[in-house]
């Protein structure tokens, strides 16, 4: 008994949980507020339920719910909706947390991580596993900043469901389109939360408006304010037909009564609930469950997460209106049969225990000492333990079931987005399954291909600067932590200059790579220093250039000889993968790994091209004629390729495309002209200027070299007031002067992207 029950320690220990962060002005005079103040950073946890006593028993239960009554929800908005708020708040009502953490004075369970103390952000998703009313609920919090996307995009896929939290006085914002896009790509069924209903502006209205124009979803209001702004009290459930008033007198907001509508004390609410009512069943015909799992509509209710009003009843929806793992079609499942099935979604590391991995199981099970086969990495490695993983603690567990999140400590090759299958030949066997099951559907290249389950499209860095250890001998330190950064954050590229020997990082924006900067220093203790932040230009050609070249090499006493005949020609794609095709000739019996070759030389010579070394876009590759000599190595192939593109696309009349970014700014009207002045001198085109109550919002594009640095600029044309979001639109033709600019101030500088 006693061994038994040594393997449910709890571990006090923190375990850093990467975070969040975006340079909101709020947020930053918060920070700034606290740093002074040096306000401590304690919490209190009360214990986790089912390890008070021996019942080990109750413990088991808690910890392999029936799948059934298993959330795997995230929570997804614009920056400063109130995420980490509402978060704090359901981890309080659910009896984890004995005190409200609150994001400005920095004391958050899941934005713990010392960044995003000082700067009140969230970097990186935190996964929150608690209970709420029988229910196994894991959440997981995904940051707001678009830098962040990615780990946006990696969370939703390893979630059942989602609850959209909006700022009720903004309604929709630039941030909220882009999540609800993803949601929409990986089917996840979704519920609405009007938050901050109690801040002056709040408007219920406009916000399910937005919600109906903007997102193009069907709105199902299962709530309405009593009240808005300061006058905010509570909400009216229009299902049930019940106020839900939260006592005035409670600082916590844990007390709340259910009163009836009544005909004699508010004829007027009754009536406009009961119209609501009707005009929600009308509109349904069918459950509303049914709905929200068919993503035909969104139930939409609100609150104030900061005055504690409206989260248990988002709760609540959360348990009733949400899916279940099980309902949840993924098709790849009949392919493992019950055997595991698993994708790690994060890659934390911690000093003392190494990587630790999140993982959702969507098959089999999860025990410790286990070994478990890598299907993108072909390697097979072990779990030395297994955790729970309750904000920043973590209880050690004897097994995990399908449909959680586990934690796994011990895994030194598992990479963010992998997929784990039990063994090789499970894997195998999955494979063969799919194959027959799935048909044509799902032939790809190789077995394993198709079992990959992370789909998450990798954006390419638009920003990238030199990265330089304090001093030589530091270089393989720098190169280690490197390394473990790429292994949590794919997004983060490395690159070595072949010319000047540095380090290149690239990144998804400044705040990306100021974060890894911050994180290199913070959690590994190595000083390093940055080179200039540059954008990361592509190229293009205008025309059709044909070349022809020969590489004839003897090696030892082997001669090598190829010669290739290929055009390159202009195509629009939009992609850096160039489109390749072969003439009848050349393709007829061309052994597969010729063709390798030829393509891998393709590639790598459009990966740099003549202008700045940049990537080469929009570009068709036609192989008119191929000689090799007998003997001749793939190496050699890709060799002459290559160098045989790169001579084409010397001759070609070339083009540098820049990143354009789209732009939407909120600003009050005294300052509006001030911005839009600003944004001429930037480049920027203004699309439109909407009015959304006291302030105006602006959308445009601008080209990225413009707007390195917003920020700061922002913050001091309107003295703080104005927010904005930048996102990646596309890459576009710089015009001939500004290209002739760019051009001379890059001769003499290598770019490497
Ligand atoms: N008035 C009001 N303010 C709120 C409410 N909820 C959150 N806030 C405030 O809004 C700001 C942002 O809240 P967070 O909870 O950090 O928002 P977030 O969405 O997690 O932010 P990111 O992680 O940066 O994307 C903070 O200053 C909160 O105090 C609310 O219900 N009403």
């Amino acid at each position: 008994m006693v061994s038994n029950l040594m393997k449910f320690v709890v571990s006090h220990k923190k375990i850093p949980i990467l975070h969040v962060n975006n340079m909101c002005c709020s947020k930053m005079r918060a920070s700034l507020q606290r740093l002074k103040s040096h306000v401590p950073l304690g919490r209190n946890y009360s214990s986790l339920p089912g390890l008070i006593g021996n019942d080990i028993k109750s413990l088991h239960s808690v910890i392999n719910p029936p799948i059934a009554k298993i959330r795997n929800i995230g929570i997804m908005a614009h920056i400063d909706a109130g995420k980490t708020t509402t978060t704090e708040r359901i981890l309080y009502y659910s009896g984890y947390t004995r005190s409200l953490g609150d994001v400005d004075d920095g004391d958050t369970v899941t934005d713990f991580m010392a960044q995003e103390r000082e700067r009140g952000i969230t970097i990186q998703s935190a996964a929150v596993t608690f209970d709420w009313k029988g229910y196994r609920v894991n959440l997981i919090d995904t940051p707001g900043h678009v830098d962040f996307t990615l780990e946006v995009e990696r969370c939703l896929r390893v979630l059942d469901g989602a609850v959209a939290v909006f700022d009720a006085s903004a309604g929709v914002e630039a941030q909220t389109l882009t999540v609800w896009r993803q949601a929409d790509k990986h089917r996840i069924p979704r519920i609405c939360f009007l938050n901050k209903m109690d801040k002056t502006g709040a408007s219920f209205k406009y916000a399910v408006e937005s919600i109906r124009e903007k997102l193009k979803a069907k709105p199902l209001l299962l709530q309405l304010p009593l009240g808005e702004g300061k006058a905010f009290k509570g909400v009216v459930d229009v299902v049930n037909k019940e106020k839900l008033l939260w006592n005035p007198n409670s600082d916590d907001g844990k007390d709340f009564v259910r009163n009836p509508l009544l005909e004699m004390s508010d004829p007027e609410l009754l009536k406009e609930t009961t119209e609501a009512r009707n005009a929600l069943i009308e509109q349904l015909q069918t459950a509303i469950r049914r709905v929200t799992l068919a993503q035909t509509a969104v139930p939409v209710l609100c609150g104030s997460a900061l005055k504690n009003k409206g989260v248990q009843p988002l709760l609540d929806a959360v348990t009733v209106y949400l899916p279940s793992p099980e309902e949840r079609n993924y098709e790849f499942l009949p392919w493992y049969k019950g055997d595991l099935c698993a994708l790690a979604f994060k890659v934390l590391h911690d000093k003392q225990r190494g990587p630790l991995v999140f993982m959702r199981i969507y098959s089999g099970m999860i025990k410790p000492q286990l070994a478990i086969y890598n299907i993108n990495g072909n390697c097979t490695e072990r779990i030395s333990r297994l955790l729970l993983p309750f904000a920043d603690q973590h209880i050690e567990i004897p097994s995990l079931t399908a449909g959680n999140i586990a934690l796994t400590v011990g895994l030194k090759h598992t990479a963010t987005g992998d997929t784990i299958a039990s063994s090789k030949s499970s894997a195998l066997a999955a494979a063969r399954r799919a194959e027959t099951e799935g048909g044509k559907k799902h032939r790809r290249n190789n077995e394993a291909e198709r079992l990959l389950l992370a789909g998450v499209e990798i954006p390419e860095p638009v920003f990238f600067c030199t990265i330089e250890p304090p001093s030589v001998a530091k270089q393989p330190d720098l190169d280690y932590v490197l390394k473990c950064l790429q292994r949590e954050d794919p997004s983060l590229k490395v690159k070595l200059d072949a010319d000047s020997g540095q380090t290149v990082l690239c990144g998804m924006g400044e705040l990306h790579i100021e974060i890894i900067h911050d994180r290199i220093k913070r959690e590994y203790g190595l000083e390093t220093y940055l080179g200039p932040l540059q954008v990361a230009y592509r190229e293009t050609i205008l025309n059709a250039v044909r070349a022809t070249d020969t590489l004839d090499r003897t090696l030892g006493d082997k001669r090598h000889l190829v010669t290739v005949e290929l055009e390159v020609k202009p195509v629009e794609t939009a992609s850096v993968m160039p489109v390749i095709e072969y003439a009848g000739s050349v393709s007829e019996d061309l052994p597969t790994a010729s063709q390798e070759a030829i393509e891998n030389g393709i590639h790598s010579a459009c990966l740099q091209g003549p202008l700045l070394g940049s990537p080469v876009q929009d570009v068709a590759v036609a192989v008119h004629s191929l000689v090799i000599h007998p003997g001749t190595s793939t190496t050699m192939i890709s060799a002459c390729v290559s160098r045989c593109i790169q001579k084409a696309l010397k001759k070609a009349d070339k083009q540098v495309l820049e990143p354009l970014m789209k732009l939407e700014v909120t600003v009050t009207r005294d300052y509006l002209s001030l911005v839009l002045a600003d944004l001429a001198q930037r480049r920027g085109t203004i699309q439109e200027i909407q009015t959304r109550q006291e302030n105006k919002i602006i959308t445009g594009f601008v080209p990225l070299a413009e707007i390195m640095g917003y920020s700061t600029v922002l913050r001091t044309l309107t003295s703080g007031s104005a927010t904005f979001a930048l996102e990646l639109s596309n890459y576009e033709a710089m015009n001939p002067q500004d290209q002739t600019v760019l051009l001379g101030r890059r001769s003499g500088l290598t770019q490497v992207l």
